[in-house]
């Protein structure tokens, strides 16, 4: 069974759009009929999808207008936006549209180094290179396994070769 992936969400929009409404009708499975302005809250839930288990974080945010500026939080980890209006609110229709221009400029802002880029430098200083997030087990793990394996080549101790299959 693979293991569940973690994915943040912000649910974004202009205020009294139903942002609230719909997150905390897909987590609880329940219609809120009052209003009651968000500052922000987050909610967590689990569901599979197509055989894959998510872990969802939700973030509710605060409501927008095309004047706000883009909270810098809800640009940082967010691997996905869902963009809110009301059917009733022509305005709402327009923020909706503002802020995916913000969000695209924001995502044209975003520098990202290049694992190559990583590499070229650990070269220059004779030293090993990984790239590694701390959100997958997997790769975390290997660095450390990675740093014990130089340590050890550093001490003289060369790593066991691996096994060979040997036919006679
Ligand atoms: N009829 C109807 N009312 C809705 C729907 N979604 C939300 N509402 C109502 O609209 C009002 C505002 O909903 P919220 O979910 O609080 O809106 P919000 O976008 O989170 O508001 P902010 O926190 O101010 O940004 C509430 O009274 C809801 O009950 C919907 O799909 N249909």
């Amino acid at each position: 069974m693979p293991q569940p992936k973690y994915r943040k969400i912000a649910v974004i929009g202009y205020r009294s759009v139903g942002k609230s409404s719909l997150t905390i009708q897909f987590v609880e499975g329940q219609f809120v009929d009052s209003y009651d302005p968000t500052i922000e809250n987050t909610f967590n839930k689990m569901i599979s999808v197509h055989g894959q288990d998510f872990n969802l974080q939700l973030v509710d945010t605060a409501g927008q207008d095309e004047y706000s500026i883009f909270p810098q939080s809800h640009s940082m980890d967010i691997h996905g936006y869902v963009l809110v209006y009301s059917v009733t609110s022509m305005k709402s229709f327009e923020v909706v549209q503002s802020l995916h221009d913000k969000l695209l400029d924001m995502v044209g802002k975003i520098q990202v180094i290049k694992p190559e880029e990583g590499k070229k430098l650990a070269d220059s200083w004779g030293a090993a290179f990984m790239e590694s997030s701390a959100k997958e087990n997997e790769t975390a793990v290997e660095v450390f396994k990675r740093i014990i394996l130089e340590m050890e080549k550093a001490d003289g101790n060369a790593p066991p070769e691996e096994k060979k299959c040997v036919v006679m």
